[in-house]
């Protein structure tokens, strides 16, 4: 059997996009999902995303780690699938959505910028030497002195695995200020289990701790990630966090069959 895809990626975090609305793909294929995600034996990916019909707004997310496994939000590939459903004609330039973590608002604007709406945050774990929050996924914050040379796969694999997160894990993010506005980030990622060139899940989390933990009391902040540039902006009261946007490029690459 022969499916169409179309390949996405936003700030370097790439995804395979399926239109799913029709039900045909098999969701619980994991092994089948991997090798889609695989970049010798399939198209290559970050992640799988499918776009499905959801009665109560425009359209749902399923998203799949590249290890094949269903997992929680991922902020870039919800951007990219806006990208997608605009490009389909499923929306036009403003949506509602629902994912894993529920609604999302989103809006795409020109030169491929879609801004996403994340979830709020209720909770700031701070300890002495990073911070733990989930923005739709969860993330370690830490921040790390010589950020352009660190070993972000052994080092984030060691807490990725380590005793804090027990078997469920955690995305690791190491973190380096640039100035009161400017972040720049590495993120581990679970599921892909390596470093990715951007993860939007783990942009959010570290704008919103470094907010948090007094590096900066900006509420709209860039981040420099390995494959460009976004920017996250929040209400703040307390550690409460509302109205948190991220927002980037979001672009088509290619379209392709492929043999399943
Ligand atoms: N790339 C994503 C995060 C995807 C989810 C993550 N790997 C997990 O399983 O927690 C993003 O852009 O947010």
């Amino acid at each position: 059997m022969q499916i169409e895809f179309y390949k996405y990626q936003g700030t370097g975090n790439d995804f395979v996009m399926i239109d799913n609305r029709s039900n045909f793909f098999p969701k619980d294929d994991v092994k089948l999902i991997e090798r889609l995600c695989d970049r010798r034996f399939g198209i290559g990916a970050d992640g799988l995303i499918l776009l499905e019909n959801d009665s109560e707004t425009d359209f749902r997310m399923v998203y799949y780690n590249s290890d094949g496994n269903q997992s929680s939000m991922c902020g870039n590939g919800g951007r990219c699938l806006v990208a997608f459903a605009n490009n389909l004609g499923v929306i036009d330039d403003k949506t509602t959505f629902i994912a894993t973590d529920g609604l999302h608002h989103a809006s795409v604007g020109d030169d491929a910028i879609v801004s996403l709406q994340m979830i709020d945050v209720d909770e700031v774990q701070k300890k002495d030497s990073y911070t733990f929050l989930n923005t739709g996924s969860p993330h370690h914050v830490q921040i790390v002195d010589d950020l352009e040379h660190y070993n972000v796969k052994e080092n984030g694999a060691a807490i990725r695995y380590g005793e804090l997160y027990g078997q469920k894990g955690s995305n690791v993010n190491f973190v380096k200020k640039v100035d009161d506005s400017t972040f720049s980030l590495r993120t581990y990622e679970r599921g892909v289990e390596d470093e990715t060139l951007a993860c939007g899940t783990g942009a959010t989390a570290v704008a919103i701790a470094m907010n948090a933990i007094g590096e900066t009391d900006k509420t709209s902040i860039n981040l420099n990630v390995e494959g460009g540039k976004l920017v996250v902006s929040f209400d703040k009261s307390g550690d409460h966090f509302t109205n948190v946007f991220l927002t980037g490029p979001a672009k088509f690459v290619f379209k392709g069959t492929i043999e399943i």
